[in-house]
């Protein structure tokens, strides 16, 4: 009751005070103030001033104040309120429409109800569809547009092109209302017999030209959005690559792909079909209000007052037939949770013959449901008659003011007619402008994901410009300490400095997880150690050029990577313009021509999706014959030729141990043969280097080595093979 008294007594309170401040202001003899115009702006300023005072000074300090009150909503609400009556009578003073009934009335009962509808009006649809600051989201939202929007400027020509078509088209459109219009004020007045076909004909062919616009314009639309798609899926995945490898350590391959992939179809679907359509209607909605306008403004503004009503009724019982709607789903669910529960425990039921107890009781489930099935169909007929209703309200509305309007001679039949028919377009242009504007929003909320990976910056410093003409390949680690970035507080590596040099082969041995393999992805850039440095041929490896480092430095890891390429790309894989002789004879060294040879087709064929295609000793063979073809100054050999037989294994280590003169080896061997090859062994422990040396001293020195070797013996003794080789 309280809750009814108050509003009430404050619309009460409201006409008493503005009536008294319209009669204290006529009472002061300023003349100017006697002017009804001025008079209505003075009082509801006052009015306004009055109620702000109120509501600092007294309804924000009091306690027992409701809630409606204290907010700045209902700030806003009353100056909208007060500000009604005055902006009314201008605008109508300024159109030259009689306006004596608002300036000496305006503060009437009927007047006064009038503002506060509108406003309560107002307020509803503010809230409604007015784009609300979210914190930083709307923020975030319009910057992520106007990027979206800065990558369409390379191709603003056809842009422009592409509006200019829908300008014609648009305009087309309006010929069919606008004949129609011509052809009843003809028939009405039957002065023009050939009119009715040059009407037809004119229509016929604007509205071809309006067709074939369309056309053009979809075309070129369509084809330039799907260069953009293009264009920012090639950007994104650019920044990817560029990101540093700890990155992929902990984002998923999914979640990449997705990003590149689903996110960017997502973003360019949207925009290419929504954008067009929000493009393509807004247009016509600009075209339509300008053709109502110049029919009459009267029933334009009547349309604009009307057409949020229209909006409003649907709204609100869609909303009620949708919490209905979940009512029947979760009712529903309710009776299939008996049914299943029953059918599961079908033994027990039968055992306790309560079938139809168990039927009794998912009849009352489906009564339950039925029952609001059954609210659920008034409610879909009253909302679909509401709507219809709504809008069929409107109409007749227009008419009915249109009729008065042509009986006053405002407009002639057909101009109403002509009306009449671009309402109907306008309403359903704004009603497809506001459902398709959170698909817009949906598309620049998947730009968002995208920007935020085309954003990163990599957590690497960038690459040198460094590319010299000769390089040894002289490579010293100084005091080089890591940690992973995934694991920061285990380090790796401690303070190893080791030395490679040219015409040497370095072996590096240890235990599992000593931190082999992690001095290799140092070496090749992959992650940045935390102190120490990293030296080739005396300059700090980050000083080089990214190309060249890596040309200069090849490595073939233990399980290479080969793509779903051909065997000859596979092997100039990175390189330009290769030569397919040099990847013969690479492949030569490499041990891999013949059988490169005895495939189906040869050099052409297909590897297969990371080199499944081929055998794990073939794919070593082909990942050596890359890292061959670029000549490296600096060879580093991961357990690379682990899985090849002993035959192939002597052949491809005495081609790559020859070449030693012309470069420096770094070799992870888990095997006797090769270790023993070594020129230099360096012995890694838990992250350190603990013994350096040739293999007869390490193993004199009867330590970590030497130990390592008692193990790799057992390991061959148990295989039962190979034991003369350790000796
Ligand atoms: N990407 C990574 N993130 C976090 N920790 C890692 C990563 N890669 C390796 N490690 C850890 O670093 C340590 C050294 O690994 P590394 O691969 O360098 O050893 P390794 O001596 O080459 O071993 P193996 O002989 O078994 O190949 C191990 O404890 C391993 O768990």
């Amino acid at each position: 009751m309280r809750q009814l008294l108050l509003p009430l007594a404050f619309i009460g309170l409201d006409l008493l005070a503005t009536h008294f401040l319209r009669l204290v202001l006529l009472w002061v003899p300023v003349p100017l103030l006697q002017h009804p115009l001025c008079n209505i702006w003075l009082t509801s300023l006052l009015r306004g001033t009055l109620f702000t005072l109120a509501f600092i000074h007294i309804f924000q300090r009091l306690q027992d104040c409701p809630a409606w009150l204290q907010k700045q909503d209902a700030l806003q609400a009353w100056m909208v309120l007060c500000l009604i009556p005055p902006s009314y009578a201008t605008f109508k003073m300024l159109c030259y429409v009689s306006n004596n009934e608002v300036l000496w009335g305006w503060y009437s009962l009927k007047w006064l109800a009038l503002a506060y509808v509108t406003t309560s009006l107002t307020v509803v649809l503010w809230k409604r569809y007015a784009p609300h600051s979210n914190g930083g989201v709307e923020k975030k939202t319009g910057t992520s547009l106007t990027r979206l929007l800065s990558y369409m400027v390379p191709d603003i020509r056809r842009f422009v092109v592409v509006i200019f078509f829908v300008v014609i088209s648009s305009l087309g459109e309006m010929a069919i209302p606008y004949y129609t219009g011509r052809m009843t004020d003809w028939i009405m007045s039957e002065e023009n017999p050939d009119a009715f076909f040059s009407a037809i004909t004119a229509m016929t062919l604007i509205t071809v030209m309006s067709a074939v616009s369309e056309f053009v314009c979809d075309l070129i639309y369509n084809v330039t959005m799907s260069k953009i798609h293009m264009r920012i899926q090639s950007l994104v995945f650019r920044s990817v690559l560029r990101q540093e490898i700890a990155f992929f350590d902990t984002a998923s391959t999914g979640d990449i792909t997705s990003r590149i992939t689903t996110d960017t179809n997502t973003m360019s679907e949207s925009l290419s079909e929504k954008l067009s359509l929000l493009m393509w209607y807004f247009m016509r909605v600009v075209c339509l209000s300008g053709f109502m306008l110049s029919l009459s403004w009267k029933l334009s503004l009547f349309t604009a007052i009307g057409l949020p009503i229209i909006w409003i009724i649907p709204e609100y019982s869609g909303k009620f037939y949708q919490k209905l709607s979940v009512k029947v789903q979760t009712s529903l669910a309710e009776a299939n949770k008996v049914a299943t529960e029953v059918f599961s425990c079908i033994k027990t039921v039968r055992s306790f013959a309560n079938e139809d107890g168990e039927a009794k009781r998912y009849s009352d489930m489906l009564e339950e449901t039925y029952k609001l099935n059954k609210i659920e169909a008034v409610a879909y007929a009253v909302s679909t008659w509401t709507n219809s209703l709504s809008s069929l309200a409107l109409k007749v509305c227009i008419l009915y003011y249109g009729a008065k309007l042509v009986t006053s001679d405002d407009v002639s039949s057909g101009d109403l007619v002509a009306f009449i028919l671009y309402e109907l377009q306008f309403t359903s242009a704004i009603e497809v402008l506001i459902s398709y504007y959170p698909h817009v929003k949906k598309a620049v909320g998947a730009s968002e994901k995208i920007f935020e990976y085309m954003d990163r910056k990599p957590a690497m410093t960038t690459p040198g410009t460094l590319a010299p003409n000769s390089l040894k390949g002289h490579i010293s680690f100084k005091n080089v300490s890591f940690a992973y970035p995934g694991r920061p507080d285990t380090m790796v590596l401690k303070d190893v400095s080791l030395e490679l040099n040219p015409g040497e082969i370095t072996a590096l041995v240890g235990p599992s997880g000593s931190g082999k393999t992690t001095c290799i992805s140092l070496l090749e850039r992959f992650y940045e150690p935390q102190t120490g440095k990293i030296l080739l041929d005396g300059v700090s490896i980050q000083e080089y050029e990214h190309k060249y480092l890596h040309r200069k430095l090849a490595l073939v890891s233990q399980e290479p990577m080969l793509f779903a390429r051909s065997v000859e790309e596979n092997i100039a894989y990175g390189i330009e313009n290769p030569c397919l002789e040099d990847v013969k004879n690479a492949a030569k060294l490499a041990n891999a021509h013949e059988f490169v040879c005895g495939l189906k087709e040869g050099y052409n064929t297909d590897a297969g999706e990371k080199g499944g295609q081929l055998s794990g000793g073939q794919k070593q063979r082909v990942a050596i014959a890359r890292a061959l073809l670029r000549d490296p100054s600096v060879l580093i050999l991961d357990d690379a030729t682990s899985s090849l037989d002993t035959e192939s294994e002597h052949l491809v280590q005495s081609a790559i141990f020859n070449r030693k003169l012309k470069c420096s080896i770094l070799v992870i061997a888990h095997r006797l043969s090769t270790v023993e090859k070594a020129d230099r062994i360096i012995v890694l422990e838990d992250g350190r280097v603990v013994e350096q040396g040739t293999h007869k001293d390490l193993l004199q020195q009867q330590g970590t080595y030497y130990l390592l070797i008692q193990k790799m013996m057992k390991g061959f003794d148990r295989n039962g093979n190979q034991e003369s080789e350790c000796e």
